[in-house]
């Protein structure tokens, strides 16, 4: 039996941290490659250990990356999924699910933190384009400032979950759809009652220091995952 609702551990910057993550119960762990603006970032020849005998699929993040590198990724990393932190072109996602019909393509989207608008009529379209253009999965996520920087993931910061529901529901039954931003051992049962997502998407909820995943924090993580339901 595996639990109802998937779980995905992000900026994952060990070999340990993963391992961690598969014994407890985890479904995928992701990792940031060249994205400048992440403390959690390794480059693609220091993030090879995680990938080269994963214990659970691993998931290649990028931001802004040059399609030629984005392929040199997949031949060097041979990822379970890249996932585009910033929009994919329609085309270049074409072009990945048929050249390399093994690696999943996802796509983040960043909505606002929580408190401020959202144009969701827009926001839809551009989920709508990738939706059309292929991608295997979605992630809602958040973007915030920090310290005057503005990072698109690993922000701790939730957004307005109404507004993710909404955009959600109107998307349900086309593709997987994960919810990030935030999340942590003590909202995510909340997260789960309200959204219902395909899976969660975390990094900062569940570590000891930046970079460093807590055993504990991941075990609270699971049980209360997996006390959501089975099937
Ligand atoms: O972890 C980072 O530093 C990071 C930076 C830029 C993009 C993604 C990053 N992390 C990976 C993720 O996809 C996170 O799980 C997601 O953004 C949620 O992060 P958090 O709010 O810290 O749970």
């Amino acid at each position: 039996m595996t639990s109802a609702y998937k779980a995905k551990i992000c900026g994952t910057t060990n070999v340990e941290d993963a391992e961690m993550a598969a014994r407890e119960g985890a479904d995928f762990f992701g990792v940031v490659v060249e994205v400048d603006f992440s403390p959690r970032s390794l480059t693609i020849d220091a993030a090879k250990p995680l990938f080269s005998s994963p214990p659970l699929p691993p998931v290649a993040l990028v931001y802004n990356m040059a399609s030629t590198r984005v392929e040199t990724l997949i031949q060097q990393l041979n990822p379970f999924a890249v996932q585009f932190l910033s929009l994919a072109e329609a085309s270049f996602v074409t072009y990945l699910k048929n050249t390399y019909p093994r690696v999943e393509v996802w796509q983040s989207v960043h909505l606002p933190q929580a408190g401020e608008t959202v144009d969701v009529e827009n926001f839809q379209k551009t989920v709508q384009i990738s939706v059309t253009a292929g991608v295997d999965a979605l992630l809602f996520d958040t973007a915030a400032l920090s310290k005057g920087e503005m990072k698109f993931g690993g922000t701790g910061v939730t957004s307005d979950w109404d507004i993710v529901k909404k955009l959600m529901d109107s998307m349900r039954g086309t593709v997987p759809i994960w919810l990030a931003g935030g999340i942590n051992p003590d909202n995510v049962g909340e997260a789960i009652d309200k959204i219902n997502p395909y899976g969660i998407d975390l990094c900062s909820g569940v570590e000891a220091t930046r970079g460093k995943k807590d055993a504990a924090k991941l075990r609270s993580l699971m049980t209360t995952i997996r006390g959501k339901g089975l099937k």
